[in-house]
């Protein structure tokens, strides 16, 4: 019997000794193309038996939304995508036609974690604005006092793999932890956690709420001016999860009124662009998208997307289904 095709849509660039071991139970091709309409024509015209497809977000064939998913063979089973974040893929769409698709949580809660951490310390202590200060040789010159991260409530909206992690990170500074799920997390953390059942309520009591939540058409522009409205006054706003979970002219906004003391973002709704009051934005921390920008990160993602890959061909079935998929019938 002829092995399994898998299509690799993207690079993979550091578990490459592992992507070629796959060889023993997989055909592995890599089509060369520029364009969205090259790969959808490269596939119609040499895949049509292609059996799963392991891709990466920003490779030249695009978003796979729906007339993509349908325009992939029929007999296509799996799509592994490698990141954690699959709001590029209509996975809805992808059910629909049969399609299995995975994703890589657990590899990039480290990164991520650290990159909220980082964020969340720059942006109490304005160390990016005192970093600019002393490169443009003015040292202390107008710069006020900021303020300490210790004893502050920390509210974490989505407690999830990198939610923990961040917790975890932020025990040692004294900080008080609540966090919003839609349920409690179970088991319980390992870790002083308070459940707030209601986002309003966690909103209204933290110091600085970080976010952990995926993009889907539920959470864009999710936070918004009714929950900046909520807020502290002077508090502040961590972003790592994606730019489209945030309305972005209600931050700009809480940032400009003082509701919000200071933010730290990695994540814009039009990556590469950054709106230009955010980079202008002496007192918040920006990032160019570098939570999992790390070579143990890419090197774990890898791993998890080869070995969903491996699953669905031994086992027949995903390792990391996303969630929307899973238990669905
Ligand atoms: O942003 C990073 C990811 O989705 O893996």
């Amino acid at each position: 019997m002829s092995k399994p095709k898998v299509l690799v849509v993207g690079t993979i660039l550091w578990a490459k000794k592992e992507l070629q071991q796959l060889s023993s139970i997989a055909t592995v091709i890599s089509p060369d193309f520029s364009s969205r309409e090259g790969f959808l024509k490269d596939v119609s015209q040499n895949h049509t038996d292609a059996f799963a497809l392991l891709v990466t977000n920003g490779s030249k064939a695009g978003a796979f939304d729906r007339s993509v998913l349908g325009s992939l063979p029929k007999g296509l089973k799996y799509i592994c995508c490698n990141g954690a974040g699959y709001d590029w893929i209509d996975v809805n769409a992808a059910f629909e036609r049969g399609i299995s698709v995975s994703h890589t949580p657990g590899a990039v809660d480290h990164g991520t974690a650290t990159t909220a951490l980082y964020l969340l310390l720059a942006a109490y202590r304005q160390f990016s604005y005192a970093e600019k200060n002393a490169r443009e040789g003015r040292f202390l010159q107008d710069f006020p006092l900021a303020h300490d991260p210790e004893g502050k409530t920390i509210g974490i909206v989505g407690m999830g793999g990198i939610g923990k992690a961040l917790a975890r990170r932020v025990l040692p500074l004294g900080m008080k932890i609540i966090y919003h799920n839609r349920k409690p997390v179970s088991p319980e953390p390992d870790f002083p956690a308070e459940y707030k059942s209601s986002l309003d309520e966690l909103l209204a009591e933290a110091d600085v709420v970080s976010i952990h939540i995926p993009l889907n058409e539920y959470t864009k522009n999710s936070f918004g001016s009714a929950q900046f409205d909520k807020m502290k006054q002077g508090s502040v706003l961590i972003n790592t999860a994606r730019g489209g979970v945030i309305d972005q002219e209600a931050l700009i906004k809480a940032l400009e009124s003082g509701k919000l003391y200071s933010a730290g973002l990695d994540v814009f709704p039009n990556e590469p662009e950054i709106d230009e009051r955010l980079r202008k934005n002496d007192k918040i921390t920006i990032l160019p998208h570098v939570g999992t920008h790390t070579l143990e990160s890419r090197y774990g993602m890898e791993m998890v997307v080869i070995n969903n890959i491996r699953s669905a061909i031994n086992d027949g079935q995903l390792l990391n289904q996303v969630p929307e998929q899973k238990g669905r019938k």
